[in-house]
């Protein structure tokens, strides 16, 4: 279980997320939404660790973050963020080993190339394992970050859970892969002791693929809870600010027929 409670961030006098209090339990698949602005990437970098809040707790299990060392936190919980870019001339196999390092003492083990294999064949990475990183397009770069970051928390911990937070992970994937990467996602939550959190732009994804969903605007919590009861019109129309005409292109299917209040 990954826990946030009372959660308030401020820079430079802008409150940026006030009182933002959320559960994310494993086998689940919890999506954050909300325009943009809203605070989703600084919740999940609250969430994973990256940033500090001005006040509220984050907890894994029963222990705050603040109790873990970077390598101990980076060997349960993995983060995807929104720009991946690297500079170096890497080989993909060893862009994905790098989500390793935190388990690593001196040199790579068999079992560490091992689940990196696997995590590879999951994102159909076999066949450009020996390419230079940098010689890839935007969605293969992609598939080898969610290896790389499925690599680092592949094996699960004595104790406790694992935890994947993915921020807009679907931007540079193609319709098929966006798809296949949400069923792939909904299949590793099959292993009951992951947990994971992802912001996601788009309404029908969501719709169709999470269990749970935090939306967010200005900062401060709109609605959480089922897919059904957060992603409705009046939810939509309130934070994108859409006419009734772009409204209807929007709307999850299972809210037909379409009810749209006009005030
Ligand atoms: N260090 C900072 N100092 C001041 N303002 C910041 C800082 N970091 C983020 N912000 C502001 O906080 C707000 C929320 O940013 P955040 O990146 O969390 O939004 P988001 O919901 O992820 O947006 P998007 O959908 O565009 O990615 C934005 O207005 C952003 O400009």
């Amino acid at each position: 279980m990954l826990a946030l409670s009372g959660i308030t961030c401020i820079k430079h006098n802008n409150v940026l997320l006030e009182d933002i209090s959320v559960q994310w339990g494993p086998g689940r698949m919890h999506i954050v939404m909300g325009p943009n602005g809203a605070g989703k990437s600084t919740l999940l970098r609250i969430a994973a660790g990256q940033l500090a809040p001005a006040s509220g707790t984050v907890m894994y299990g029963n222990r705050p973050v603040t109790d873990f060392s970077v390598k101990e936190l980076a060997a349960v919980r993995a983060a995807l963020s929104q720009q991946q870019e690297l500079a170096f001339p890497l080989k993909v196999r060893e862009v994905v080993l790098m989500g390793r390092y935190p388990h690593i003492q001196g040199v790579p083990t068999l079992t560490d190339k091992r689940y990196c294999r696997e995590a590879m064949a999951l994102f159909d990475l076999e066949d450009l394992a020996e390419r230079d990183y940098l010689s890839l397009s935007g969605g293969e770069k992609q598939r080898v970050h969610f290896a790389r970051v499925l690599a680092q928390i592949w094996e699960s911990p004595l104790h406790g859970c694992r935890y994947l937070l993915l921020d807009e992970p679907l931007t540079f994937l193609d319709v098929h892969f966006q798809f296949r990467f949400m069923r792939q996602l909904k299949v590793l939550l099959q292993q009951q002791d992951l947990v994971i959190v992802a912001v996601l732009h788009d309404l029908h994804i969501a719709a169709k693929f999470a269990d749970n969903v935090l939306l967010l605007h200005k900062g401060r919590m709109v609605a959480q809870g089922t897919r059904e009861a957060v992603l409705t019109p009046a939810h939509i129309q309130q934070v994108y600010q859409l006419d009734s005409e772009d409204i209807a292109a929007v709307i999850p299917v299972y809210h037909s027929p379409i009810s749209v209040s006009h005030t």
